[in-house]
C-alpha cells in the first residue's frame, strides 16, 4: 500500500506523477493520499481549510481506481506527525507493507520529523526526484538502506507554492494542475489576489 502524504494546497501534477511512478514501481495495489491537518513545519505560513485541501485531493484522484484519499490526518487534531498516521493506518490495515511516497525534499527533511528513528520501523520509505532539490548520501546512510528506495521520476518543476503565486498574480494554473482543481479553485476563489496597499 502506498501513502502519498502532503498539504496538497493545491495538489498538482508533480504529486500525481510521483503516486503514479512509485505505484507501478512497487506494483501497489493502493495508493491513499493523505492531505495533512496541520502540517506543523508550514505554520509560519497560511495554509488553506483543511476541507478545500481534501476535496482538491479527492477531485484530482477520482479517475485513478488505484488512488484512495484518506482523512485520518485532516480529523486528527494538534499537529500533523507521520508517526500517528502511520500507526492510524497500520491500525486500520493491520496486513499491509506501507510504502510512504515523499519528494527528494521531504526525505532529505526526515531527521527533523518527529520520533523519526521510530517511522522507518512502521514503513519503507521512497524518495522520488524533484527538480531543485539534491539528497544528501550521508543524510541517507543514516536510513537503514532496506526501508528506502529512490526512484528517479519525470522531472516536473512544479509546486504549491508556485501554483499560489501564479493564481494571486492573476496568472494560469492550467496543466499544472488538473482541470477540475483549476475549477474547484476559481469556484471558491482560492489563493486570491494580494491587495495592492
Ligand atoms: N514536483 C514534484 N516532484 C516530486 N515530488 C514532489 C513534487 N511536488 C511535491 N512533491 C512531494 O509531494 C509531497 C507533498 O508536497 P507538498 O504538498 O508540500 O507540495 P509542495 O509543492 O512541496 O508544496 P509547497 O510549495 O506549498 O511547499 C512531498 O513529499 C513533496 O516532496
Ligand atoms: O512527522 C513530522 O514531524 C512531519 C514533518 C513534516 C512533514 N511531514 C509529512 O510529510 C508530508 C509532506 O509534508 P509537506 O509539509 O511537505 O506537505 C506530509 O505527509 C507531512 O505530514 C511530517
Amino acid at each position: 500500500m502506498g501513502v502519498m502524504g502532503g498539504t496538497f494546497d493545491p495538489i498538482h501534477h508533480g504529486h500525481l506523477v510521483a503516486a503514479s511512478e512509485v505505484q507501478s514501481w512497487f506494483d501497489l495495489d493502493e495508493v491513499i493520499f493523505v492531505p495533512t491537518g496541520a502540517p506543523w513545519q508550514k505554520a509560519d505560513r497560511e495554509v488553506s481549510d483543511a476541507e478545500h485541501r481534501y476535496l482538491m485531493t479527492v477531485i484530482a484522484t477520482a479517475a485513478n481506481p488505484r488512488f484512495t484519499v484518506s482523512r485520518v490526518d485532516i480529523d486528527r487534531d494538534g499537529p500533523t506527525f507521520t508517526i500517528d498516521t502511520l500507526r492510524d493506518l497500520q491500525t486500520r490495515l493491520p496486513d499491509a507493507d506501507l510504502y510512504f511516497i515523499t519528494g527528494a525534499d521531504a526525505l532529505g527533511n526526515i531527521f527533523t520529523w518527529r520520533d523519526a528513528p521510530e517511522l522507518f520501523e512502521l514503513a519503507r520509505f521512497v524518495g522520488c526526484t524533484r527538480p531543485g532539490y539534491e539528497l544528501d548520501e550521508e543524510m541517507l546512510a543514516d536510513i537503514p538502506s532496506e526501508r528506502v528506495t529512490l526512484v528517479e521520476i519525470p522531472a516536473l518543476a512544479i509546486s504549491s507554492t508556485d501554483c499560489r503565486q501564479r493564481k494571486q498574480r492573476g496568472e494560469p494554473v492550467w496543466y499544472l494542475v488538473p482541470d477540475g482543481v483549476v475549477q474547484y479553485i476559481a469556484k471558491h476563489d482560492l489563493y486570491p489576489a494580494e491587495p495592492t496597499s
